[in-house]
């Protein structure tokens, strides 16, 4: 285990927005699902070190991050952030070679080469600007300048959703490739089941549900798991849109997803502590209802 999260409340000014997650990022990936404003980037800012916690703590190794040695974490730690994000007037040899640790600046050029060679690009390519790339290519460059510390995690918030299908599922063959470990930010449950070995499901900054990805895609123990994967999870596909919005019910009063649960029942006014069912822990009075496949109404 990398990192974890141990009880970590997060937010804005006073709101808080993700509420008392605990979240261990362990080895064969990790995947944080969930629908727009559910909290995946402000958790996966608090991983990062750019957001403190308002409460609970980030563990890196046995140190909380206030305490880690912060050089090293950022060597470890390292972003994959959006294509766009590349400076358009750099050329990508210098965008990698800025990437690189300061001491390893003399044989750069050798260095940048191998990296891309690494992302299955065209060494010559370091002489372009990224608009004389393809978006595939792009995202290929991102990755290398990520590689270029050598991490241990890489941090990938949606790293496929601006690329079409085939496109997509060379990068994901590529990450599955590489030696770091991942946690994977997503609304497209195609992209964890090909990535992730375990899955953390958000919903209004909590986790609803968490366990093999595998188990939660074949057979899913809280409404909004099902709900998410019936909602067209195809690789490349739209986010599902039959969810509505993340902040259906405020903090504090029940469980979060009952005014959209058709399981609902008077019980889920109470909140739902984790509990585990099978394979995975679940926030859920019904949880195993939903795993015989209920469908509506009321307990009889
Ligand atoms: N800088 C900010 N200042 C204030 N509120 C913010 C800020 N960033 C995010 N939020 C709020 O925090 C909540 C969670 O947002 P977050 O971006 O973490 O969700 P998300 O699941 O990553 O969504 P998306 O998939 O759309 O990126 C939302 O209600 C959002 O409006």
């Amino acid at each position: 285990m990398i990192l974890r999260a141990e009880r970590v409340t997060l937010g804005y000014g006073r709101r808080p927005v993700v509420h008392e997650v605990t979240l261990d990022i362990t080895e064969g990936g990790v995947g944080l699902i969930g629908e727009s404003g559910s909290g995946k980037t402000t958790l996966a800012r608090a991983f990062l070190g750019l957001l403190t916690p308002m409460s609970g703590n980030i563990w890196y190794g046995d140190q909380t991050l206030k305490k880690a040695d912060l050089r090293k974490f950022r060597k470890d730690v390292q972003p994959v952030f959006q294509a766009e994000a590349l400076d358009p007037r750099m050329r990508i040899g210098t965008s990698i070679a800025e990437a690189l640790p300061r001491g390893s600046r003399p044989g750069a050029k050798q260095r940048v080469a191998e990296l891309l060679e690494q992302v299955g690009l065209d060494p010559g390519l370091a002489a372009r600007r990224p608009h004389q790339l393809s978006g595939g290519q792009r995202q290929r460059v991102v990755i290398a300048r990520a590689l270029a510390v050598d991490p241990r995690l890489l941090i990938l918030d949606e790293p496929t959703s601006a690329l079409d299908v085939t496109v997509q599922a060379r990068i994901l063959d590529l990450l599955a490739s590489l030696d770091a470990e991942r946690l994977l930010i997503t609304h497209n449950l195609a992209v964890v089941e090909r990535l992730c070995r375990t899955s953390h499901v958000l919903f209004a900054g909590r986790v609803v549900e968490s366990g093999p990805t595998r188990d939660l895609l074949a057979n899913p123990a809280h409404p909004y798991t099902r709900a998410l994967r019936d909602a067209v999870p195809r690789l490349g596909g739209p986010p599902p849109e039959a969810t509505g919005r993340a902040e259906a019910v405020p903090a504090g009063t029940g469980c979060p997803f009952r005014l959209r649960c058709p399981l609902a029942v008077p019980e889920c006014e109470r909140a739902p502590e984790p509990r585990d069912v099978e394979s995975r822990q679940v926030a859920c009075h019904r949880a195993e209802d939903v795993l015989a496949g209920a469908s509506g109404g009321p307990v009889t």
